[in-house]
């Protein structure tokens, strides 16, 4: 793994950026959107509510509509393999008088949804969803949405931002409080954007309280580019032997970098160069060189700073010399698939040894060996476009190399990574 490679923009920022200026009066301009199938569902859905998104160059612009302004849509919002473009997008149909019919993959319709339909049914939604609270669904937002003030019963992100997007729409203070930290782009952009938002940090607990019946006013937004995506490269590079790799333009907002903190703890030799900031999100490029790493206990805390990046770390741990033990990961098993065992079945299936237990993985790494691989028993993906990666890179530290069932869903989050791995491996 050598040179350099440039990571796409961040997912999660993309979706809030395509949001809220659809939302907005007037032009925002967004560069850097990662064109990936997730962020695609979204930009259509807000284009079926009234919202007009064009690509001009390189650059996206939106015209939004206001908040307040969104459109009954025509036909059913096809969210694909996307929680956050759903979650999301439910809350701000929740505080619109509108009626809209929500419908996804076979992965998508297993997830849970009750975690948004309750507080937005507080707010004043209605809803019928699928039995077990699940897609495809159809929602009508409230006429008159009462403003709420919601505790996090999971770390959520998703559900933080569902709320918050409704109060945009919502005379009066809307109040969510976490108690564990999730991404904060939610609240980082709709300050940006010019919301009345404030954050208190009070007894190790977030409390966000958003101003209602907001006037958003457009943006030039650069998206940074995406830690998630990165991490399959960084882990890449730490394990293949001879490598030297530098990553560009990386989002390290510290709600999001858990994975380099804990690849350090591992021994991974990550240097952070040309720290900048971009779009209101810190960023640099990561060089990353190849270096031995050893197990250990990854601490729960730091869970929600790396959800998505568990499957890529699990592959780290079964290369590192030792144990690796982590827990308080149950949200690990309702992403696009139950991201324990399947991570658990794949790298048994390349030869790693590894336990499942009820909230994480033991992993008793190789000290460096390469895993078996699995020649001609390909891994099976469950339409996970992140075991799909993890794999593919499980594969570049495996004798037989990795053969996995469908590389598809890669492309819902990170088209060009078969392309960049390429490129890095040449
Ligand atoms: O808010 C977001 O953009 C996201 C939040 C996380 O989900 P949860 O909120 O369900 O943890 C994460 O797994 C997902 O990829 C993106
Ligand atoms: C969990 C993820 O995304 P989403 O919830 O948006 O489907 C992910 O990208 O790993």
């Amino acid at each position: 793994m050598r040179g350099r490679v440039r990571v796409p923009g961040d997912k999660s920022i993309s979706h809030r950026a395509v949001m809220l200026g659809a939302l907005a009066v007037g032009e925002t301009r967004v560069t850097g959107l990662l064109e990936g199938e997730d962020v695609m569902a979204t930009a259509a859905a807000m284009q079926a509510m009234g919202a007009s998104i064009d690509k001009v160059g390189e650059e996206w612009r939106i015209q939004g509509v206001g908040v307040g302004g969104l459109l009954q849509p025509a036909a059913a919002l096809e969210m694909g393999n996307s929680g956050t473009s759903t979650r999301l997008l439910m809350g701000l149909v929740a505080s619109h008088a509108i009626t809209a019919a929500f419908t996804g993959d076979a992965s998508l319709s297993r997830r849970p949804m009750g975690r948004v339909i309750e507080p937005l049914s507080r707010i004043g939604a209605s809803f019928t969803p699928s039995p077990g609270g699940r897609l495809p669904l159809m929602m009508t937002g409230a006429s008159v949405p009462v403003p709420i003030e919601y505790r996090l019963p999971v770390a959520s992100a998703q559900v933080k931002s569902a709320v918050l997007l409704a109060g945009l729409n919502t005379a009066g203070i809307t109040t969510v409080i976490e108690p564990v930290a999730t991404r904060d782009h939610s609240e980082r952009m709709l300050r940006g954007f010019g919301a009345d938002l404030e954050v208190e940090e009070a007894d190790d607990e977030r409390v966000i309280r958003v101003r209602g019946e907001a006037d958003l006013r457009p943006q030039a937004i650069e998206v940074p580019g995406d830690p998630s995506s990165a991490a399959f490269f960084i882990v890449a590079a730490t394990l293949v032997e001879g490598s030297d790799l530098t990553i560009e333009n990386v989002g390290l907002n510290p709600t999001r970098a858990g994975i380099v903190s804990v690849l350090r703890e591992m021994g991974a030799d990550i240097e952070e160069l040309a720290l900048r900031g971009v779009g209101g999100e810190p960023v640099a490029d990561l060089r990353v060189r190849h270096s031995p790493l050893k197990g250990i206990e990854v601490d729960p805390a730091v869970a929600p700073s790396m959800i998505d990046e568990f499957p890529i770390l699990f592959v780290a741990a079964a290369l590192a010399n030792g144990r690796t033990v982590t827990r308080g990961l149950d949200e690990l098993r309702v992403k696009e698939s139950d991201r324990l065992s399947v991570m658990a079945e794949a790298l048994v299936a390349a030869g790693a040894r590894v336990e499942e237990t009820a909230d994480g993985l033991i992993i008793d790494g190789t000290a460096g060996e390469p895993l078996s691989g699995t020649a001609d028993n390909p891994i099976r993906t469950h339409l996970d476009h992140r075991i799909a990666m993890s794999m593919a890179i499980a594969g570049l530290v495996s004798r037989a190399g990795v053969e996995i069932d469908d590389t598809r869903p890669i492309a819902t989050s990170f088209p060009a990574f078969t392309t960049l791995l390429e490129q890095a491996t040449r």
